[in-house]
């Protein structure tokens, strides 16, 4: 499949960084939003063009949680940041099955939630996250509750919203082993 196609516009923003090195691409619509836009960027995963839809052609990409779990977050300052809309966020999900996809007045976020088994346990799991969002520099929001009830969201400050940074952390929460600080649900 050539790279460079012209299909029916779906707005779709992510960093020109993100574009080229992640397994997402960069739908450019053209100005007047019309019905021409141009994918830019490497496609690191098998992109499925499926079936046009009323005049709308819908790419699913493959890439899984590891790929996004493997990938580095970028500086969420570069200029051409922009927040996702809520089309690929509900696509980008499905890579982080157990977080949800959250929309504050407008403002898109992921959030994950767990019970630890003391206060203290909740401050270690804060910290092994801490040291993921250090060395992605990359930042969720940690809520500790009613001593045992953690919370934690993410989204991209700097655009007010989702871009695939905070995806990437999410996948690489998953990967953290920290079933020892956490309640065992009961069955
Ligand atoms: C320069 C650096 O990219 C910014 O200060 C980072 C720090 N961590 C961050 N974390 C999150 N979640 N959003 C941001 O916009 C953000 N900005």
């Amino acid at each position: 499949m050539s790279m460079f196609r012209m299909f029916p516009s779906r707005l779709v923003s992510l960093s020109k960084t993100q574009a080229q090195f992640g397994p997402l691409f960069q739908f450019v619509s053209t100005t007047h939003g019309g019905p021409s836009s141009r994918i830019n960027g490497l496609l690191h995963n098998h992109v499925e063009l499926v079936e046009p839809r009323k005049g709308h052609r819908e790419f699913r990409t493959f890439c899984t949680a590891s790929d996004l779990a493997a990938k580095k977050c970028v500086p969420c300052n570069s200029e051409d940041m922009r927040s996702m809309n809520e089309e690929l966020a509900n696509q980008l999900i499905a890579k982080v099955p157990d977080w949800n996809l959250i929309n504050e007045e407008g403002k898109l976020k992921l959030a994950r939630s767990w019970k630890v088994k003391t206060f203290t346990k909740g401050l270690e799991f804060f910290q092994a996250i801490a040291n993921v969002a250090e060395a992605e520099g990359h930042h969720p929001d940690l809520h500790l509750v009613g001593w045992n009830n953690v919370t934690v969201e993410i989204w991209t400050h700097s655009v007010g919203g989702l871009t695939e940074n905070d995806f990437i952390l999410a996948a690489k929460i998953d990967t953290l082993k920290l079933s020892h600080l956490l309640r065992v649900k009961p069955n």
